[in-house]
């Protein structure tokens, strides 16, 4: 689209600049192609950033009114406009979609109403075909970017979410690490692990372990406050943030563990006692998430080994770090 929208207005450019002379809107062409360019290459490295969208769409608007401004109708420029409320809500989604369709279409009017002639159409038919036109496409455009938000959105959490407890699954953890962690400087790993949770399932039946389950997922988000929580595994999760040094994190860790222990979880009046272990990494650089993981999961094993309802750390000095529980 931006090589596309590049070669376009450079045709248009040289069109101006050489033939027509209308060289403010020759030079804001050139503008264009060299910003579409400029956003082609940097696409090879990033992704598309709302700001650059908002720009592009901006500087189209700008080209295209002004040159209704300037030229004669029968030239025919306004012909562009009808593109617009497609490329708006393509680029810039349904809230900034409606803002420039409708932002378009009273400069458009307002140019429209003060051309000294409309030649070659009659006023009424033309102003009010190019009225339902636009409309039409615009509302168009609105409809599908509604819907199409709307299944993309449910796509995403079908394909990121954990169906029971609403956590991050695998698939959602191995994203936000590698695409969406931009700075992982002093980023922590914890993966816990419910203790005997096979017990809860044998006297109180899958169903109400499957409660347990949300139950602790939502503890989990609501004392983790700030990071990502993952359901891993069928009764492991792995919890992901930032903290300002080893002592932070640890605190955390202890504190999940001490909030999941001393919640009694009420499932259908059955008063039921969980607690978790938790193993706890601090990410070395160039480090792997699988790498990262395998070392949270090494301290989880010690965690469970020595007796579970622990928290088990490496500090990133080496030196073991174990909270006993009180
Ligand atoms: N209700 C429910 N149970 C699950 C789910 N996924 C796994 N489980 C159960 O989790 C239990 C895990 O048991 P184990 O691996 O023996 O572990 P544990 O009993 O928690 O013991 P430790 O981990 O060694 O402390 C099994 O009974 C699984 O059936 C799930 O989605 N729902």
């Amino acid at each position: 689209m931006c090589l596309c929208f590049g070669c376009v207005s450079l045709i248009f450019a040289g069109f101006n600049l050489l033939i027509n002379n209308f060289a403010v809107l020759g030079y804001l062409e050139l503008g264009l192609c060299a910003y579409c360019v400029h956003t082609f290459v940097r696409l090879n490295r990033h992704a598309l950033q709302l700001r650059q969208s908002l720009i592009m769409c901006a500087l189209v608007t700008l080209v295209i009114v002004l040159g209704n401004y300037f030229a004669l109708i029968k030239n025919g420029l306004f012909i562009w406009s009808f593109a617009l409320p497609v490329l708006y809500y393509l680029l810039l989604g349904k809230r900034f979609g409606i803002l420039f369709s409708a932002t378009l279409l009273f400069l458009q009017v307002f140019i429209l109403v003060n051309k000294a002639s409309l030649f070659p159409f009659l006023p009424l038919n033309f102003g009010l075909n190019l009225l339902f036109v636009y409309v039409s496409i615009w509302a168009v455009s609105h409809v599908f970017e509604g819907s199409r938000a709307l299944s993309s959105k449910r796509l995403k959490s079908l394909a990121l979410l954990d169906p029971l407890t609403g956590a991050g699954n695998r698939l959602s953890m191995n994203h936000y690490f590698e695409v969406e962690l931009t700075d992982k400087s002093q980023l922590y790993l914890f993966l816990l692990d419910l203790d005997y949770f096979k017990q809860v399932n044998d006297k109180y039946g899958h169903d109400v372990g499957d409660k347990v389950l949300i139950e602790v997922a939502t503890l989990l988000r609501i004392t983790l406050a700030k990071g990502y929580v993952f359901r891993v595994g069928g009764e492991e999760f792995a919890l992901i943030s930032s903290f300002n040094n080893a002592d932070d994190a640890l605190n955390t860790a202890e504190k999940l563990r001490s909030v999941i222990e001393n919640t009694v979880i009420d499932i259908n009046g059955e008063k039921i006692n969980i607690t978790i272990s938790v193993g706890v990494a601090s990410y070395q650089q160039d480090q792997s998430l699988e790498e990262f993981a395998k070392e949270a999961d090494k301290q989880l094993y010690k965690a469970k080994r020595f007796g579970r309802n622990k928290v088990y750390a490496k500090s990133s000095t080496h030196q073991k770090i174990e909270l006993e529980s009180v």
